[in-house]
């Protein structure tokens, strides 16, 4: 599914470029669940941002599902991600003013999917997530752990293909990070593609497959039940 061959990604130009990234290789196959892991400026956001054609890198291809997104035009890299991608970002970025109903339908607005087939859509997210009942709630109504599961439903409501988390759990408490991680292990075992940014080994153990990346550069350590 992701199949990334010597990405750079550099900032700067001239004396002030720095190569966030160097000569990065990485394949994800349909179905895995990775963990990528590094301390703080490694470049995790950055091959992040990448993987979910919310940037280009600098040099090297990023096919995905077999199409080379580092040449998409920017039109054409929103249609990917907004048909293909599903985004979970740490600090859940719902919109304060719409209900969990109104914010997982969202997405579908934007794929211009209306009335009652959107309605159904966002209940069936909000329902494999277990918060039907909650539907009209406002993010302030709702705990920490709550209103991460208001974003994975809206992260899930396109049925994307791949999943890409960004410290889903950096800011909850142990109890409810371990509920978002047990949603995690139902989705992969029914198939979802997930790739999952942490500081947290603990977290990074539940996926089966992690990647560490340091200064830019990748290095795998192989995880029981993970493929290398
Ligand atoms: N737009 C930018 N322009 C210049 N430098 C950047 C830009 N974005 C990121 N960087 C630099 O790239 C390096 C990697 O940043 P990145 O955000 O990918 O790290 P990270 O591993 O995600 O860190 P954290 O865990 O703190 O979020 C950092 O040194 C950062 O300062």
């Amino acid at each position: 599914m992701i199949h990334i061959q010597g990405v750079t990604k550099s900032y700067g130009q001239g004396n002030l470029k720095t190569d966030v990234l160097k000569d990065i290789h990485l394949t994800v196959s349909e179905g895995e669940y990775v963990a990528i892991m590094g301390p703080s400026g490694s470049g995790k956001s950055t091959l992040m941002n990448i993987l979910g054609a919310l940037d280009r890198p600098t040099q090297g291809t990023y096919q995905f599902q077999g199409r080379d997104l580092s040449q998409m035009e920017a039109i054409e890299l929103a249609r990917v991600r907004n048909q293909s991608i599903g985004f979970i970002f740490q600090q859940f970025q719902l919109l304060s003013r719409l209900t969990a109903q109104k914010n997982v339908e969202l997405p579908l607005i934007y794929a211009g999917i209306r009335g009652l087939k959107r309605k159904e859509m966002a209940t069936t997210a909000l329902n494999r997530v277990g918060l039907a009942d909650r539907r009209d709630h406002l993010p302030s109504e709702l705990s920490g752990g709550q209103q991460q599961r208001v974003a994975i439903a809206r992260a899930l409501v396109n049925q994307p293909d791949l999943l890409l988390a960004d410290e889903p759990t950096g800011a909850l408490d142990q109890a409810s990070g371990d509920n978002v991680l047990d949603l995690f292990d139902g989705l992969h075992q029914e198939g979802k593609t997930i790739v999952m940014i942490t500081h947290d080994s603990e977290v990074a153990a539940r996926a089966n497959r992690r990647i560490d990346i340091l200064d830019g550069r990748i290095k795998e350590t192989s995880q029981a039940g993970g493929s290398v």
